[in-house]
C-alpha cells in the first residue's frame, strides 16, 4: 500500500516506493491488464511533452536539449523529444548509452527521420548555453547507487547549468526511497513530472511544478495500491500537483 501525506490533493498525496514503482509496472504489462511497455511510454513521454509545453512556452523556450538515459526513463525522452517537435520546439537529443532493442531503435529512428539531431555529450555540454530549457531523462524508478559515466559527468554539468530542469518521474541521481536527500541530490529540478504515481523521493522535490503524467491508470490499479491521486482535467494528459 502506498504511503500518504504532504503536497497537493488535501495533503493526502500518495507516494510509491522503488519496489512499489516495479510492481506498479509489472501489474499494468500483466497478463491481467494487458498493457504493452510501447503504449504506456508512448503516454508517458506524451504526457511530459504536454506538461513542459505547458509551463515552458514556445516563445520564451524554443530550444529543448533532451538527455535520455539507458532504460525506459529514456524511453520517455525519446517519445517526448519527438512530441516537442511536432508541437514546434526545437530539439536536439543526447543519448548515449543506447539500448539495443527493436522499441528503441524505432524511437530512435522517428527522430532521425523528423531531422532531429543526435548529440554526444560533449556538444550537448557545450550547446547548453543556447538551450531554453533541459529535460531530464536519464533515470527513473530503476535507478540504484551512484550515477556511472557518462551521466555522472553530465548530472555535474546541468547543476550549475543555470537552466530550468524538468525531470521525467525522478530527477536523475536521486535515490528513489529517500525521503532525506543527502550529497547524491546534485541535479535541481525546476519541474518534476512523476509518472503514475509520485515516488517517495518526490516529497523533497523543492522545485517550481510538480505535475503528474501518464493518464493511463486504471481503477483497479489505484484501488490495489491505496492511490490517491488528483484527476486529470478534461482530456488533458497531465495535472498540477503543487
Ligand atoms: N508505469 C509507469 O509509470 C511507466 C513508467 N515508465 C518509465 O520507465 C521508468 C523506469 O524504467 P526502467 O527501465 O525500469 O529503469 P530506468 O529508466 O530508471 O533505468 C534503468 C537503466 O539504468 C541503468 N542504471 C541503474 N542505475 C544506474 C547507475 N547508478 N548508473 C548508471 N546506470 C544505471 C540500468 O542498468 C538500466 O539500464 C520510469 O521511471 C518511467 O520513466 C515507462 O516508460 C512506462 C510505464
Ligand atoms: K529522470
Amino acid at each position: 500500500m502506498a504511503s500518504r501525506g504532504g503536497g497537493g490533493v488535501g495533503g493526502n498525496l500518495s507516494y510509491l516506493s522503488q519496489q512499489e514503482a516495479i510492481r506498479v509496472d509489472e501489474e499494468l504489462m500483466g497478463p491481467r491488464l494487458g498493457f504493452s511497455v510501447d503504449q504506456l511510454m508512448e503516454l508517458a513521454g506524451l504526457s511530459c511533452a504536454c506538461a513542459l509545453a505547458e509551463v515552458y512556452d514556445k516563445a520564451t523556450h524554443p530550444a529543448v536539449l533532451v538527455f535520455c538515459g539507458p532504460g525506459n526513463n529514456g524511453g520517455d525522452g525519446l517519445v517526448a523529444a519527438r512530441h516537442l517537435t511536432h508541437f514546434g520546439r526545437d530539439v536536439r537529443v543526447c543519448y548515449p548509452k543506447r539500448t539495443d532493442r527493436e522499441l528503441y531503435k524505432g524511437l530512435v529512428k522517428q527522430l532521425e527521420s523528423l531531422g532531429v539531431p543526435f548529440v554526444e555529450v560533449d556538444e550537448a555540454i557545450a550547446s547548453l548555453p543556447a538551450c531554453s530549457v533541459v529535460l531530464d531523462a536519464m533515470f527513473g524508478f530503476s535507478f540504484k547507487g551512484e550515477p556511472r559515466p557518462p551521466f555522472k559527468a553530465v548530472i555535474e554539468e546541468l547543476s550549475g547549468c543555470g537552466k530550468p530542469i524538468v525531470s521525467v518521474d525522478i530527477p536523475s541521481g536521486w535515490h528513489v526511497d529517500q525521503e532525506d536527500g543527502g550529497a547524491e541530490d546534485l541535479l535541481r529540478p525546476e519541474m518534476l513530472i512523476s509518472l503514475t504515481a509520485p515516488k517517495e523521493c518526490a516529497r523533497r522535490f523543492k522545485g517550481k511544478h510538480h505535475f503528474l503524467g501518464g493518464r493511463f491508470v486504471p481503477p483497479e490499479i489505484r484501488e490495489r495500491f491505496g492511490l490517491s491521486l488528483p484527476e486529470f482535467p478534461g482530456t488533458s494528459q497531465c495535472v498540477r500537483i503543487s
